[in-house]
């Protein structure tokens, strides 16, 4: 079950807020007109009361119609006025506001596909998801109107108490009274609250990944009939994020409720203590209406404030998740940019002083003391690679052949550098893969994984994406090497759609058209991780023929676990626990490794080596 990635911290909202800025800034013109316009919308509301006092200590007191109807008017014309600037506020963000958010998730994306590939083996799909979408629309409502009516409320409440105090300033007082204890109030509400909302953000987070492994995963789950339990983890997942949900909305009501009660309180007291004043002569009746008028007028803003507080945290805490990613460091163009760690500049030194070309014997692909530990391994722990000493010679294929988990899909990652080397370099004729660009090197390296990964896109755009600028020939060359004329029969050729993941094909289907990406581009080096295991015998024997041919030109390492796979090699290497323990043909590692031969015999791994020796003794000689 993903977890949640950050624990809440303590942090300023306002700085949060204002790395937006950068976005902000190319429509700032139109934000600040919009929010001028609508402070002006909001203090027309405070001429309301006045007028209402013209109204009563004029034509009112003096019974006279003409000027209350006249008085009418200008309410009338004010109310729409109000309206229309309001109207107005609204047509200039939209635009630009909905600009901000497309840039935010644009640059988002970006982002995320410049991650290292070991950033997106520790965050689970669902946090990014939930950032890039719910995380985005928090920021653009924010922008829109939190940010816009805390600013409109604040002068709204400010040119009301000028107001306030200019008709009775004693009157005034007793308004202001609770503003201390409220901007208390507030404090503390945005701190408890800021810490909810990230706890309910990184839920929807969780929540989204399981949705989304349920619906990838919906063969395995319906096969299985986990239909229950995955509705459980929902269910446990959906609860906890309600009760988050409900404790964010009683923080919500307990600071409405006082936002509602205090100022009300206070607008009482000044109405006793006013009708005394008017009762003693001290003011008019006028005088009154519109000290009380402006006061309710100013009810909503002072309301509001809770809310529009609570909006903002909301979206602080959606800036911090965004630039949380955003913040980590993107993968260097070349290892040697980002190489931090000693050991990398260590085993480079006096060995490459940039790309260079090689002498023979480091022409093909050359793993040299190549060491490896994943990113989040304990430093101390055994590396999962360790001194791979190993040479693939030009237009040479060779098998990698070891037990599960000895490393094999690892080290065929680390060519098209998916990591970075710990330790040691890898050449690739001669030139060191950490000197290269990663453009470069991607020209160069081609791969085909054993789970095949297809686009929602059609076939023909799917298997191009090997290859920058390959068109119909290269498609069709590289179609028929992996054997893939299911294609034809497909309802439009290579113009149909495959579903998200290519679903809709089968599993062979699928391999054979991420091995046609492999080799459409012609690359130098392939690489390919067990790209063969889905396919029934006679298809496996047509596609190695076709590829052995692409194989020619090319140096390859092929991941093999079956006989049938390492035929296509020249020569094998042997992985076991993490180093490279022999390298020959077939035959003579046959003959010679008891592991190999286990390995090749399709027998359970024997424990000991008095058996694995029994039982090389019995394979000798044998032929696969
Ligand atoms: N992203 C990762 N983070 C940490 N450890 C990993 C990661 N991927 C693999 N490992 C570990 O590295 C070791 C080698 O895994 P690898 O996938 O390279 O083995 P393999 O030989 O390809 O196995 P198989 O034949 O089953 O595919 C395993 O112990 C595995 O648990």
């Amino acid at each position: 079950m993903p977890e949640t990635l950050a624990e809440p911290t303590d942090r300023s909202a306002v700085r949060s807020l204002l790395r937006l800025w950068p976005y902000v800034r190319p429509v700032r013109a139109r934000w600040f007109a919009a929010a001028f316009v609508a402070v002006l919308a909001s203090c027309l509301g405070l001429v309301i009361p006045l007028i209402l006092k013209w109204m009563v200590d004029g034509p009112v007191a003096d019974r006279d119609p003409g000027g209350v109807w006249l008085g009418a008017l200008y309410l009338l014309l004010l109310g729409l006025a109000e309206a229309g600037l309001f109207g107005l506020r609204r047509w200039l963000v939209a635009r630009p506001l909905a600009g901000v958010e497309a840039s935010l998730r644009a640059d988002l994306y970006r982002h995320l596909q410049r991650l290292p590939v070991a950033f997106h083996d520790r965050w689970p799909s669902g946090q990014l998801l939930s950032r890039g979408t719910t995380d985005l629309m928090l920021l653009r409502m924010f922008l829109a109107f939190p940010l816009t009516f805390l600013l409109v409320n604040a002068t709204t409440i400010l040119v009301g108490f000028i107001i306030l105090f200019a008709q009775q300033w004693t009157l005034g007082l007793v308004l202001l009274a609770p503003a201390v204890p409220l901007m208390v109030l507030c404090s503390l509400f945005e701190t408890k609250y800021s810490l909810v909302a990230r706890k309910a953000q990184d839920q929807v987070g969780d929540l989204t990944t399981v949705v989304e492994e349920s619906v990838l995963g919906i063969r395995i789950v319906k096969g299985f009939g986990r239909n229950r339990s995955q509705a459980q983890a929902f269910r446990a997942l959906a609860q906890r994020l309600r009760g988050t949900e409900l404790h964010k909305a009683r923080l919500l009501a307990w600071i409405w409720a006082l936002i509602t009660v205090i100022p009300e309180l206070a607008i009482g007291a000044a109405l006793v203590l006013g009708t005394i004043e008017v009762a003693d002569g001290g003011l008019s009746a006028g005088t009154l209406v519109a000290f009380l008028s402006t006061a309710l007028a100013l009810r909503w803003p002072v309301e509001s404030i809770g809310f529009l507080l609570a909006m903002s945290q909301e979206s602080a805490t959606a800036a911090d998740r965004y630039f949380e990613v955003m913040d980590v460091a993107e993968e260097p163009s070349t290892a040697k940019d980002g190489a931090k760690d000693g050991a990398k500049d260590r085993a480079r030194d006096g060995t490459s002083d940039g790309a260079r070309a090689g002498g023979d014997a480091e022409a093909g692909l050359v793993f040299d003391g190549v060491e490896f530990r994943y990113p989040d391994a304990d430093p101390d722990s055994v590396p999962v690679l360790a001194r791979i000493d190993l040479r693939v010679r030009p237009g040479e294929t060779m098998a990698l052949v070891g037990a599960t988990g000895s490393g094999k899909t690892t080290l065929t990652a680390l060519v098209p550098r998916l990591h970075d080397l710990t330790g040691g370099r890898i050449l690739l004729d001669g030139e060191d893969i950490a000197d290269l660009e990663r453009s470069r090197l991607r020209e160069l390296v081609s791969v085909a994984f054993e789970e095949p990964t297809l686009f929602s896109a059609t076939v023909g755009e799917n298997v191009l994406m090997g290859a920058e600028g390959a068109g119909e020939e290269e498609l069709r060359r590289a179609l028929s090497v992996a054997q893939a004329d299911f294609v034809d029969d497909l309802p439009h050729g290579v113009d149909t759609q495959v579903g998200e993941q290519g679903l809709s094909l089968s599993g062979g289907q699928r391999q054979r058209l991420a091995l046609a990406r492999a080799v459409v581009g012609r690359p130098r080096f392939l690489i390919l991780d067990d790209p063969l295991s889905a396919l029934d015998v006679h298809t496996e024997a047509l596609v190695e023929a076709a590829l052995r041919r692409v194989l020619e030109g090319t140096t390859a390492l092929v991941v093999a676990h079956r006989p049938s796979t390492v035929m296509l090699a020249d020569r094998v290497a042997l992985l076991s626990d993490g180093r490279i323990s022999a390298v020959g043909t077939h035959q003579e590692l046959l003959r010679t490794h008891t592991e190999y031969a286990w390995l090749m015999s399709g027998a359970q791994s024997p424990r000991s080596a008095d058996e694995r020796t029994a039982v090389a003794t019995a394979e000798e000689g044998s032929t696969l």
